[in-house]
């Protein structure tokens, strides 16, 4: 099980032990080298919609990825029906049918299902640590899901960050309302989010984080954060651009600032794209953690160090998503992702236009000897 502190003990063991500061212009990654310094960092696969599910989970593991978000999950369709249990939230196998049987007498069945599991439930043997991300706009309504989720996952996490137009496929203008970054400006409602999810998962273990952007105004983030701490949170991810900035330059200065001014764990993200960024970025920051979302996609591996997808991470994604029975789109999205960089632009009008997972499997086999 995860707990906050493991992201403190690496931090005392190694880079921010006393005895290491002050030596001279020496940073700790010329003290410890590139391979060693980023094992001090908790490497994060961000949420994902569509993308961060079961099968790609899987590989990231694979490639020293630490710790797993679900994609957004709305906890409001989530609590009410079944179906969106079981079409959004899949973990291991037998676990994803428990969780769809899920019904009015979960409460008692969560208190079954823990006591005969204990001490060791079945998803630590595979997708874990895994962090169930929602999004909701009112307290209950998460504090039910985290419930629900709680025998399945090592916590949850709240989306503030999410800006209003990404939920338009999803669920529409009107219903975004509440969601998403608008809690960025309502830090009491947030707080009561997570107080009621403390107050209502029975296992002390779980962790309740929150993901935000920055405010314009950063002293507003900063009061927003510490009050997110006040309120009980194990960790706040900061992706570090205000809610109307998209490709502009992510604002690291400003995620060392959060990190300087609370005592939890703070998790940076935005725009890594190899493990020499994920180096950089601690170096400005001091973050507890790093969360890469688009760099993984086009690179699983790159926590492990590869600078481009390397063709065995490809085998590897074949071979999970073929055990998995992974829709063909997703199959062949998270491809095109990986061997975007890898493959020329004739190939890419070929590759992208295939239609059927046999035909990506031959074209994998004949071109790049994969089986
Ligand atoms: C395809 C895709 C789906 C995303 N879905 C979510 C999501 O479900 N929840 C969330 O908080 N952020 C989501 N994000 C935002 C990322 O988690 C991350 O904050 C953002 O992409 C910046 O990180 P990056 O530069 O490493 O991509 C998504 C991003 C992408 C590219």
């Amino acid at each position: 099980m995860m707990e906050p502190h493991d992201f403190v003990d690496d931090r005392e063991n190694l880079a921010f032990h006393p005895e290491h500061q002050g030596e001279g212009d020496k940073t700790d990654l010329d003290r410890f080298g590139p391979i060693i310094y980023t094992r001090l960092i908790v490497k994060i696969c961000a949420p994902m919609v569509r993308y961060s599910k079961l099968a790609f989970r899987t590989l990231v593991r694979k490639y020293n990825c630490d710790l797993c978000y679900t994609p957004m999950i709305i906890a409001a369709d989530f609590v009410r029906s079944v179906k969106a249990r079981h079409s959004e939230f899949t973990t291991h196998q037998a676990l994803s049918k428990l969780l769809t049987e899920l019904g009015p007498h979960m409460v008692a069945f969560r208190q079954l299902y823990i006591s005969q599991h204990s001490p060791k439930p079945m998803f630590l043997s595979c997708d874990h640590p895994l962090i169930v991300q929602f999004a909701a706009k009112e307290a209950q309504v998460l504090a039910d899901a985290a419930c629900i989720i709680s025998p399945f996952a090592d916590g949850i996490d709240i989306n503030c960050g999410c800006p209003q137009r990404h939920w338009k496929p999803l669920r529409g203008w009107a219903m975004a309302e509440g969601y998403g970054a608008c809690l960025i400006n309502r830090p009491e409602a947030m707080q009561e989010m997570v107080k009621q999810v403390r107050n209502q998962v029975e296992n002390p273990m779980f962790s309740v984080s929150v993901k935000i952007r920055i405010h314009n105004d950063l002293q507003r983030t900063v009061d927003l954060c510490q009050k997110a701490e006040a309120a009980g949170v194990s960790w706040i991810t900061v992706h570090g651009r205000n809610v109307d900035e998209r490709h502009q330059p992510v604002h690291y200065d400003a995620i060392k600032i959060i990190k300087q001014s609370v005592s939890v764990p703070v998790v940076a993200n935005g725009d890594m794209k190899s493990l020499k960024d994920v180096e950089n970025v601690h170096q400005i920051t001091r973050t507890d953690g790093v969360m890469v979302a688009r760099g993984l996609l086009a690179n699983p591996a790159m926590f492990a160090g590869y600078e481009e997808t390397p063709l065995k991470c490809i085998q590897d994604w074949i071979n999970i998503a073929l055990e998995h029975g992974t829709p063909f789109t997703c199959f062949h999205h998270h491809l095109m992702y990986m061997m975007e960089r890898i493959t020329s632009k004739q190939e890419k009008k070929i590759f992208n236009v295939l239609s059927s997972t046999s035909a990506v499997v031959d074209y994998l086999r004949e071109n790049y000897g994969l089986q």
